[in-house]
């Protein structure tokens, strides 16, 4: 018995677009769905309760930064990470495995695991896919990832072919170690680079491994756009139609639809909260850099459509002012914001999913927001 139920709603007729709802132990995700990056238990500036607000039904956490702090062991002393961060709507957790690969030089990659060396105070460790679902399994999170390697862009064959056929030796490993399927759900996830017969190759042995839900991995590594595209249109047919399919580490406005276009249910992103941090809201006409100066007597909201609290109570040139003094109050704000502004874009694609207008929406949305397609 999984831990989480996917029933497949509706797919789309013009595209490859698909309607769902994903039952999980601490409550219902409906897809196509965005989740908020809340890497140390918390999705910086955001309370929980503004999370709610905003409708974020699923936010991420990071298994290595908390194995390095405040340690695996601490999460689960307090209960879990639900419990620990004051979140009791569903939590997904990546492996470590992307973030062990992107410290570099800092790190060996071996069949028996990786080691590194941390990025906080330079110890040594050893992660390998048993440990990884060790440290997932006390966190305690809803949706936990297999501990892979995400071969790195560009990346001859020879290396991409080595990489995931260990990501598949890696992804059995996982399944064997993981104890908790009936309150956690492991995604397996597919790898092959940007090329399409190792695409094919990785996802026949991870989907004959079987899990209950695929993540396509590998992309958003720094490949143009038209390639990521590519690489999805021929990777999401060879996934189950019944299982959720999750690609990673994507949420610019144009990638998510672009991304539900080509069949993928879940997305997830640091993007909103990173850029918000730095000042820049996403609105409906385009990116607003709060700091610029032809903001400064701007008395219209970051974006005159949308009825969040930061666009119903604060100005841009407000939002400039709180900027350019650093004040902690423009992180908030702007990331209020921009999170509703993707939580609300996902529901306007689920509601043109429902209606069978997703290409008109796609269409109507690029040539507003100011995309050249
Ligand atoms: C779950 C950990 N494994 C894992 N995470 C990832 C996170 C990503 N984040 C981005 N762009 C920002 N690409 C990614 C690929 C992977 C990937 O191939 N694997
Ligand atoms: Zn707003």
């Amino acid at each position: 018995m999984s831990a989480i139920k996917f029933e497949l709603i509706k797919t789309c007729k013009q595209t490859g677009a698909r309607l769902g709802k994903i039952q999980t132990p601490h409550g219902e995700i409906q897809t196509p769905i965005f989740m908020p990056v809340g890497t140390l238990a918390t999705v910086k500036a955001m309370t929980p309760e503004e999370l709610k607000d905003i409708n974020a039904q699923i936010i991420l956490s990071n298994t290595y930064h908390l194995y390095m702090r405040p340690g695996h062991e601490l999460v689960e002393k307090a209960g879990g990470l639900h419990k620990f961060m004051n979140w009791d709507r569903p939590i997904l957790t990546d492996s470590g495995g992307f973030q062990v690969f992107s410290l570099g030089p800092l790190r060996k990659i071996k069949e028996e695991g990786v080691e590194f060396r941390s990025h906080i105070d330079g110890s040594k460790h050893f992660i390998s896919p048993e440990k990884a679902i060790e440290i997932e399994n006390a966190l305690g999170a809803d949706i936990i990832m297999a501990f892979d390697e995400c071969a790195p862009y560009p990346a001859d064959r020879e290396y991409v072919k080595n990489s995931l056929e260990r990501t598949t030796r890696w992804a059995q490993r996982c399944k064997d170690a993981h104890k908790n399927t009936e309150r956690q759900a492991l995604f397996g996830i597919v790898q092959g680079g940007m090329y399409k017969d190792l695409r094919e190759q990785s996802a026949k042995e991870i989907t004959d491994i079987g899990f209950p839900g695929y993540a396509i991995g590998g992309l958003s590594v720094g490949e143009p756009k038209p390639i990521m595209y590519e690489v999805l249109e021929y990777t999401t047919p060879l996934l189950p139609e019944d299982k959720p399919r999750y690609l990673m580490g994507v949420g610019s406005p144009d990638d998510l639809i672009e991304g539900v276009l080509r069949g993928v249910d879940m997305f997830d992103c640091v993007l909103p909260t990173r850029i918000a941090r730095n000042g820049t809201a996403f609105t409906s006409q385009g990116k607003v850099v709060a700091r610029n100066a032809i903001y400064a007597d701007d008395f219209r909201p970051l974006d005159p459509e949308c009825d969040c609290y930061t666009c119903k109570n604060y100005t841009r040139a407000y939002i400039r002012h709180l900027v350019k003094c650093n004040e902690i109050l423009a992180s908030r704000l702007l990331t209020y914001h921009n999170l509703h502004f993707l939580l609300k874009l996902m529901e306007d694609v689920r509601t043109a999913i429902q209606e069978d207008r997703l290409m008109d929406f796609r269409n109507e949305f690029f040539e507003k927001y100011g995309y050249t397609k």
